[in-house]
This record gives C-alpha cells, structure tokens and sequence, in this order.
C-alpha cells in the first residue's frame, strides 16, 4: 500500500509515521507514505495556494490549480491504479466496510482540506471519491486522513503481527466491543466477573460474545439492523431480549 497526503501540514503525519503500530510496519516496508505540498505547485512567486469566494462570504477556499498540480504529481510517483479520495464533511460516512474496500488499493492519495474547503471543480474532476469521518466541525482534512490511514493500515497483513488478528476485533464482526479487565482482580473494592477467572474458555467466549451483543443492542441498536447471525449469536440475543421484555 502506497499511501500520498496531498497536505499543506506534512509534519502532522509523523503521528502514524513515527509512533505506534503504522510506524514499525512503515519501518518493516509493510506500506509506503509520502506528501506532497500544493505550496511547492503555487504559480505565483509568493505560493498563493488560497484566495476569497466567489459570491463573498468568510474565509478562503483552496484554489484549483495547485491541487490539480499535486494530485497529478502524486498520481505520477503510483505504479498502476491511484484512487483519490478527498476527506470531507460532505462525504460517505466511513465505516469499516468500506475501510475494507480500500485496504484493497495499491496506491491511496488523501486530499486533506484546509480553510473553508476546496474548488468545486477540483472534486469534479480529479477526485474519485469523498469520505467523512463524522458531522462534527474540525480545522482540516489531516486528522480524518489518519484516521482513514490508521483503519486501513490495521487490515493490512502482517501489519498487526500474528499477535492480534483484526478479525478478532469485534468492529470488524459489526459488533462494538465487550468489557475488558486486566490485573488487579479486585480494584476499588470492585472484583472482576467470575467467569473471566475460570479458565473455562468456551464459557469466556461466550460471555464476551453476549457482552457485545447486549452493549450494541443498548448503544447502537441500528449495527444490527441486516446483520446475518450465527446461530449462537441468535440464541444469546432471544435470551437478551426475553429477559429486556420482562
Ligand atoms: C459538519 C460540517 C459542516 C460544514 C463544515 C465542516 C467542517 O469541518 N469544515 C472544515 C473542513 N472539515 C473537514 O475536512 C471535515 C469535517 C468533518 C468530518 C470530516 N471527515 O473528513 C473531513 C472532515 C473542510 C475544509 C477544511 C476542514 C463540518
């Protein structure tokens, strides 16, 4: 996976390339990253990159021409298929389905924005495809982009190491998670569920599965909407619900 940040804040990424899980499979070659500045495409000496809205209004919006410059730059460094994707609030809700998908991709270009946002015609044309990462506000696209990176780095082999499958990770089932504990076995006076003590590892599997069952039904009840369920994760919803109904 080759992964480009068309950015105006390149530093930013040294957050995944230099710390955690993405900066030791950086290192091992499991992926590639490079930026590119629209600054260095500006064509007028002083590297305008932003200028004033049509039609008025606050702020500046990203000029076309840079952007164009840098994309096609980074599209010339991919062998084979580029996919552009512009982080933006306007764009599909990213969900580990489509995390998946683009961990597909040999080679990712994240257009991050900053100001009030980019040319139109920028999108129309040289961008295949817009992603948010949530209806909130934020300054730029940067921290979406490694959000986005993080997500498909983490399905990536090898990249978590045989220690941790990301299957194993209850998102990647449609699930949010179950309770974790870890040692002391009683802390503030509060003791951890027996069952996690008892060794008993189909029993452990089982309650971890109910555990995440009834925190998705209670916290985001629409996860399930659609969702095939194995016959166990049937049984152990009916007694959920049976016991929610009484
Ligand atoms: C709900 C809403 C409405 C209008 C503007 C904004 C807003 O935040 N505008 C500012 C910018 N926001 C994002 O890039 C951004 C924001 C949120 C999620 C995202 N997922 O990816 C990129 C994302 C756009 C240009 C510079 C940053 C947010």
């Amino acid at each position: 996976m080759f992964f480009q940040a068309v950015t105006l804040f390149p530093e930013m990424f040294a957050a995944l390339t230099e710390h955690g899980v993405s900066g030791r499979a950086l290192r091992q070659g499991l992926w590639r990253f490079d930026t590119v500045n629209p600054r260095q495409f500006a064509d007028n000496r002083l590297g305008y990159i932003d200028d004033r809205p049509f039609g008025g209004g606050p702020g500046m919006i990203m000029m076309a021409a840079p952007l164009q410059a840098a994309i096609g730059f980074a599209r010339s460094r991919c062998q084979g298929d580029s996919r552009v994707v512009y982080l933006s609030p306007q764009g599909a809700p990213l969900t580990h389905r489509r995390v998946a998908a683009l961990a597909q991709q040999p080679n990712l270009i994240l257009l991050c924005g900053r100001y009030e946002g980019v040319d139109e015609r920028v999108l129309q044309t040289h961008v295949d495809e817009e992603i948010s990462i949530g209806d909130f506000v934020v300054s730029g696209g940067e921290l979406p982009a490694m959000m986005l990176m993080d997500a498909v780095l983490r399905l990536l082999p090898d990249v978590l190491g045989d220690s941790r499958s990301a299957e194993q990770d209850s998102f990647a089932d449609g699930l949010l998670d179950c309770p974790h504990y870890t040692r002391p076995a009683e802390f503030d006076g509060m003791p951890v569920p027996e069952v996690l003590m008892s060794g008993n590892h189909a029993k452990i599997a089982e309650w971890r599965l109910e555990q995440s069952l009834r925190r998705t039904l209670s916290r985001r009840p629409e996860l399930l909407d659609g969702r095939m369920f194995s016959p166990q994760e049937a049984r152990l919803l009916e007694r959920i619900r049976k016991e929610q109904a009484n």
